[in-house]
């Protein structure tokens, strides 16, 4: 880390700052939540007023964890799928409608998380800005040459040759609630004209996020010690571990599978 946690705890706790964190728990992934909530209410936001909104078809599922006063959880119904590309990809376009139906009256800012992960350190307020995306913790090393983009111009998620800042992962979105609206509305409109046209981006809603977020620049680009995964071996450039995918199964919690990066 290279803040220091007292000042800027010290600038943005006196806010009163609301904060939106929407979480999809679809089919087993449900499993994933009790982790989830409990390390979350160790690191993420800490003193913050913070309100987990969870989209999951398994709503008897959600585990009761105990919050810490001023944090509460809101539970979204969602439909199931039997393609998780499908249930993932969704996200964009829940995350816009539940913005303009309820959470744009609610929080000053949002944090899109995968659910699949844990937190292992602090996560606070030096991630907060208008739009925060996180370098994704297999292409840090790697120049844009090497970037699983979409590059079949058939995709509206395209990004030519040549041109690339980073690769961003899809499991950490976040900014004010305004500019996240409009991520994930262009991210649906640009999934849906691909869907129009049987095309699916290489990485789905994550593909669209990259290409969005090339020529709309976040204003805070995240380390991967806030998206790491947990079976990469530990390396001395990212010292601290702060959130990260865990080790799972894809073939026993997905309902169809596919080769992870
Ligand atoms: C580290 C990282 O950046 N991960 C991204 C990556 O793979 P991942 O392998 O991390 O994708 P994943 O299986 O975790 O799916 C993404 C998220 O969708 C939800 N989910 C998925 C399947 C399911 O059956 N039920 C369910 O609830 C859940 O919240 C999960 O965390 O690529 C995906 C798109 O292809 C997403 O962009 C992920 O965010
Ligand atoms: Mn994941």
């Amino acid at each position: 880390g290279t803040f220091n946690p007292l000042v800027v705890d010290s600038i943005y706790k006196p806010m009163h700052l609301s904060i939106a964190t929407t979480v999809f728990a679809v089919g087993k992934y449900v499993r994933f939540l009790r982790d989830f909530l409990e390390t979350a209410e160790k690191h993420f936001m800490v003193d913050f007023k913070v309100r987990y909104y969870i989209f999951t078809d398994r709503g008897g599922d959600v585990p009761a964890v105990v919050l810490a006063p001023g944090r509460k959880v809101t539970i979204i119904p969602v439909p199931g799928s039997n393609r998780w590309q499908e249930i993932s990809s969704r996200r964009m376009e829940m995350i816009q409608t539940t913005i303009e139906n309820q959470i744009g009256k609610e929080a000053d800012y949002i944090f899109c998380l995968d659910v699949d992960t844990k937190f292992h350190g602090r996560w606070g307020a030096e991630t907060l800005s208008r739009l925060v995306a996180a370098v994704h913790p297999g292409y840090y090393k790697q120049t844009h040459e090497h970037y699983p983009y979409e590059r079949r111009p058939a995709s509206r998620a395209y990004i030519p040759a040549g041109e690339g800042d980073y690769y961003y992962g899809g499991a950490t979105i976040a900014g004010y609630v305004g500019d996240v609206h409009k991520l994930a509305k262009y991210c649906r409109e640009q999934l849906e004209a691909d869907a129009a046209n049987s095309i699916e981006a290489a990485w789905q809603e994550e593909s669209h996020l990259n290409r969005y977020l090339l020529y709309n620049k976040p204003t805070k680009i995240l380390s991967p010690e806030y998206l790491w995964q947990d079976f990469k071996a530990k390396t001395n450039e990212v010292q601290i571990i702060r959130f990260s995918q865990v080790n799972k199964n894809y073939a026993e919690v997905r309902p169809n599978v596919k080769k992870r990066k």
